[in-house]
């Protein structure tokens, strides 16, 4: 096992965030936590990259518990791209990636030729290349995101945390770094909202729901309709997807008997003489 959260609770002034969370992460398996807004997915991942602190549980990275490794030794291990991520960071697109391998060198040692093809790599990866010499404070929040990736890349970390990473990005680099993730080798644990694109790219999902862990699994095994409703509060059918066989949820948006789009609301119809028949036409 190389990511191991092991009965984790955080306590926040009183309040539990995180309730007893167990959830292994086996080796170059990618899996997914999911759950709604507030459920305490973001909180279980600082546990991992160590902004928080568990109030009691631990989190294993391989045979250590986290928080007898150094904080170089964690950095080596644990590359993690977050919400904050970068933000602040006045650098090129080149140097930002570079970054990446900081948690390896010592003082002011300059990369290696194998580095730097590193670098490189990563860069063609995440089809940043033509981006190298711009300023990261001037690129578009996907871009950003990309660059940001290929630096936890470079990383070359055990075990990679990814908070809602598709955030900002475009359907189709959503779908290239879903791809590449599932493809990299690497440990992955990653926050996504898209249960769809969870499903296509997760080997398993956990669901979190008010901090604990409902239920996990492979996506079949856990992307239920009942599941969705208990936990979502959303009404949804799941059908295979016709080449994968990954579940695929579709949605219907709440009817609004009084407006639907396009249309000006029902008042206004109704309060509009010429358009009496047309209404109940539709209504018939
Ligand atoms: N430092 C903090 N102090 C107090 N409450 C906090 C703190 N950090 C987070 N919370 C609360 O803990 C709960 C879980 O937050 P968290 O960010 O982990 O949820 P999440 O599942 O990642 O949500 P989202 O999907 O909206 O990103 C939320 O209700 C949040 O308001």
């Amino acid at each position: 096992m190389d990511l191991r959260l092991d009965a984790v609770s955080v306590r926040v002034d009183g309040t539990d965030l995180v309730r007893e969370l167990s959830l292994d992460v086996g080796h170059e398996q990618v899996v997914g936590l999911v759950g709604p807004n507030g459920s305490g997915k973001s909180t279980a991942l600082r546990c991992v990259y160590r902004a928080l602190k568990p109030t009691t549980g631990s989190v294993w990275i391989g045979k250590d518990d986290l928080q007898s490794l150094s904080l170089r030794r964690s950095a080596q291990a644990v590359a993690a791209l977050t919400q904050e991520s970068g933000s602040d960071l006045d650098f090129t697109v080149e140097e930002i990636v570079a970054l990446g391998r900081t948690p390896h060198l010592r003082g002011n040692e300059p990369l290696s030729y194998r580095e730097r093809e590193l670098c490189r790599q990563a860069m063609e990866q995440l089809d940043i290349t033509h981006l190298a010499g711009r300023g990261v404070l001037e690129l578009s929040g996907g871009e950003r995101q990309r660059v940001l990736v290929a630096r936890a890349l470079v990383q070359e970390p055990r075990v990679l945390v990814l908070d809602e990473p598709t955030n900002h990005l475009d359907i189709r680099h959503q779908i290239e770094l879903l791809s590449l993730l599932k493809g990299s080798g690497l440990t992955v644990l990653v926050v996504l909202h898209d249960l769809n694109l969870a499903a296509a790219a997760c080997d398993r999902l956990g669901v979190l729901a008010e901090g604990r862990l409902v239920v996990s699994g492979s996506p079949p095994e856990v992307l239920t309709p009942a599941l969705i409703r208990d936990v979502f509060g959303v009404e949804a059918t799941i059908v295979p997807h016709p080449l994968t066989g990954d579940p695929q949820l579709l949605y219907t948006l709440a009817p609004d008997p009084g407006h639907s789009p396009g249309r000006p609301p029902a008042d206004s119809i109704s309060s509009s003489p010429s358009s009496a028949p047309e209404r109940q036409r539709k209504t018939a």
